[in-house]
Formats: structure tokens, C-alpha cells, sequence
């Protein structure tokens, strides 16, 4: 976890700082509580909405700019008001965000992480990868027995573009080949791989990294998979959203969240590092499941950018702190230069 960094000499401390958040309105309500206002506000940092109906190169002035808005117009704005403020922070750029808008080129960064083995405390060491998965534009792809030869059943059918509309989240679970004829490309194809209902969701903010469990889908058992009788699909929309308190089915299904063992930190952390490195994202969470068929194997399936921080423990003084840091990188980086200069004067 990133500490608060210490507040510099050279801070001007009447100084108030303006943070211009440009969110959808769901976002905006689940986002900018009165607890992160107030915290902010604390450390002399106010939030303050972008008038998306006003050019926004006239708007602030801003000493941070964060945003989840896509679209030709919006980028246009970013791009003027950077073009006017070059040295004013857009957290993030947007062709780094557009990696996510595609459940490919989204996982492909994960395969691509040049992580360190870790051992755990027992000496066993921890991996990471993605499931096996194809792209699927048309229907005829569907029908080639080909393509899918790589994977097994059961599969995940998610569609090929994440970009936050609900059709986004719309999934399929498919047990056998019949199955398939009821999908829509474009979309992803993916092995459904059993993790025991627990998901863990890593929030990445800046340098902070905090990971909790959530309820996942349940495994899939060999019965289901050769019961012919069933309809071959079943489709879902953000499970991962779904409350942590179990419901009376819940119970019964014996999913167990509070006794699922969290992935070990320094490896959930080495991860979020490497991710945060080469995604060249400052906010983003990543969904996380175990493998049961191998304790030591963790599955990297889905990365959002600017999740529900609000879900976080503690996002306000989190979230506060990363924008303390952002509107404070001038003067951060002005005392480390002042102290280096007085300590070579003293060794001279
Ligand atoms: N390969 C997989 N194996 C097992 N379960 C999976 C797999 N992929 C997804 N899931 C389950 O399906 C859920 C939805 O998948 P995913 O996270 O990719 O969708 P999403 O709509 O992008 O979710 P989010 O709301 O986090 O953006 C996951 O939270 C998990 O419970
Ligand atoms: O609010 P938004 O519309 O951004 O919804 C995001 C949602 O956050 P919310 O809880 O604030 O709804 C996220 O939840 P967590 O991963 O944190 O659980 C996750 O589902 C994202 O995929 C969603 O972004 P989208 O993919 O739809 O853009
Ligand atoms: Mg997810
Ligand atoms: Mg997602």
C-alpha cells in the first residue's frame, strides 16, 4: 500500500487545488460521495464536475483532470485542453483506456507480464495466466470445428467488445457444442475454468493496490456438463456485482466467501504492478480466479477501467491521497531535486 506522501516545504499551503471529474451520471452518483468530498476537501483538493455541455479548455481552472467518458467529442475536448494545459495530468489517456475495450487485446497485456516467481509460505510458487480463449466474429467461425478444437467445454461466450454498455456485460455459459448455435458474434469464447464461486477483484489506484472476494459463479459439475437434457446455454449479467451476504439458495449451495484464502499479497501485488506498468493506466481493477483443479494457479478474466471504487474499504482517503500526489507531482518532484543538490553540497 502507497503511503500519503509527505507534504513538501515548497507546497503553497493556502493554496486549494481543483480536481475536474468528467463521469457518467451512474458513475458520478456511486463516485463522489459527501465522504470523498469531505476528505478531499480536507487536503485543500475540491471536485468539481466538467460541464460536458461547455468546451472544456474554457472550463476550470483544473490541476487534475479524471475521466470515464468515450466517444470522438470527448477526445477531441482532452486533446484541446491538454494542447492549452500541457502540464495538467489526464488521468488516463484514452489510447490507453481503448486496450480495455476489447476482452483481447485486454487479457493479451496479462500474457505478456514479465513477473518474478514467488514463493508462497508453504515454497510453493504462485503462477498466473488467462484461460484459453478464441475470437469469434460471424457465425460461420461458430460452425468450424477448427477453431474451437483448442478448447473445452464448458465455455464462457462474452462479447468481443467491453465498453460499458450493458450488451457489454451480456454472458453465455455453454456446456456442449449445441450450445453454440444461440450466440452472437462478435465474441470471445472462453474457458470456463472451475474456481470454488470466488472471485478476487484487485482495485489498482496509482501505486495503491487492494483486493477483496466476491461471489463468482459456481463450478460446474461433470453431471451438468454430460446431462444432455439441459438447454446447452445459460446466460448472466454482472455476477460479480452481486451482493457479498449469501441469500437462502446461496446458503443451501454451500458457497462459502468468508472462507475462501485470499491470493498472497506480494504476488497480487507483483501483478498490479506489472499491469499498471505495462497498461500505462493509473485506475483500473482486475478480476482474479483460482483454479481448483491447481491451488497454485491464478486466472487473470476480466480488466475494467475506473471500476465501482465506491465497493473499495476506505476509497476516500485512497483515492484523496493518489489525487494529492497527481496535483502535488511539481512539488514533489522539486524537493527531491532541492534535497539531492543540498546533499551533494555536503559531500562536497
Ligand atoms: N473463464 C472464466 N472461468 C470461470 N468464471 C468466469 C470466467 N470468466 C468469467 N467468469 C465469471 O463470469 C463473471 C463475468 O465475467 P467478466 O468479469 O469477464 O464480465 P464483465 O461483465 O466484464 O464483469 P465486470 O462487471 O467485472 O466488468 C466473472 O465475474 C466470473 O464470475
Ligand atoms: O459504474 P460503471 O458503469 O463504470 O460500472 C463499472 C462497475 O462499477 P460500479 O459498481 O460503479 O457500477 C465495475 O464494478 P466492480 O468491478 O468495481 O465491481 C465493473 O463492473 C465495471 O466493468 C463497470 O464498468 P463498465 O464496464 O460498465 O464501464
Ligand atoms: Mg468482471
Ligand atoms: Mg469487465
Amino acid at each position: 500500500m502507497a503511503a500519503a506522501a509527505a507534504e513538501p516545504s515548497s507546497a503553497d499551503t493556502s493554496r486549494r487545488y481543483v480536481v475536474g471529474y468528467a463521469l457518467a451520471p451512474k458513475k458520478q452518483q456511486s463516485f463522489i460521495q459527501p465522504s470523498l468530498l469531505s476528505r478531499a476537501s480536507s487536503r485543500d483538493i475540491d471536485l468539481v464536475p466538467v460541464d460536458e455541455a461547455r468546451p472544456l479548455a474554457e472550463q476550470g481552472p483544473f490541476d487534475l483532470i479524471i475521466h470515464k467518458l468515450y466517444g470522438h467529442d470527448w477526445r477531441a475536448q482532452l486533446q484541446a485542453f491538454s494542447a492549452l494545459h500541457p502540464s495538467v495530468p489526464v488521468v488516463d489517456p484514452p489510447h490507453a483506456i481503448d486496450r480495455l475495450h476489447n476482452r483481447i487485446s485486454m487479457l493479451q497485456v496479462v500474457s505478456e507480464l514479465d513477473v518474478p516467481l514467488l514463493n508462497d509460505c508453504s515454497g510453493d510458487h504462485d503462477t498466473f495466466g488467462i484461460p484459453s480463449q478464441v475470437v469469434v466474429y460471424d457465425g460461420a467461425a461458430l460452425a468450424d470445428s477448427g477453431l474451437l478444437a483448442a478448447l473445452r467445454f464448458p465455455l464462457i461466450a462474452k462479447p468481443l467488445v467491453a465498453d460499458g454498455t450493458a450488451k457489454s456485460h451480456k454472458m453465455s455459459l455453454v456446456y456442449h457444442r449445441e450450445g453454440l448455435r444461440k450466440l452472437r458474434p462478435p465474441l470471445v469464447l472462453q474457458e470456463f475454468v472451475n474456481h470454488g464461486g470466488v472471485i478476487f477483484k484487485v482495485y489498482v489506484v496509482g501505486g495503491h493496490v487492494t483486493c477483496v472476494k466476491r461471489r463468482s459463479l459456481p463450478d460446474v459439475s461433470k453431471e451438468i456438463l454430460e446431462d444432455t437434457a439441459n438447454e446447452g446455454t445459460v446466460s448472466f449479467s454482472q455476477v460479480s456485482n452481486l451482493p457479498t451476504q449469501r441469500t437462502a439458495q446461496e446458503y443451501y449451495d454451500d458457497v462459502r466467501l468468508e472462507d475462501a484464502v485470499m491470493p498472497p499479497t506480494d504476488f497480487v501485488n507483483e501483478i498490479a504492478g506489472g499491469l499498471r506498468r505495462a497498461l500505462g493506466l493509473q485506475l483500473f481493477n482486475f478480476d482474479m480466479i483460482r483454479d481448483t483443479r491447481a491451488g497454485h494457479r491464478y486466472l487473470v478474466i476480466d480488466i475494467n477501467y475506473f471500476p465501482g471504487y465506491a465497493k473499495m474499504p476506505g476509497y476516500e482517503t485512497v483515492l484523496t491521497d493518489f489525487f494529492w500526489e497527481m496535483v502535488h507531482k511539481d512539488d514533489v518532484a522539486l524537493k527531491e531535486k532541492q534535497e539531492e543538490e543540498s546533499n551533494h553540497t555536503i559531500v562536497k
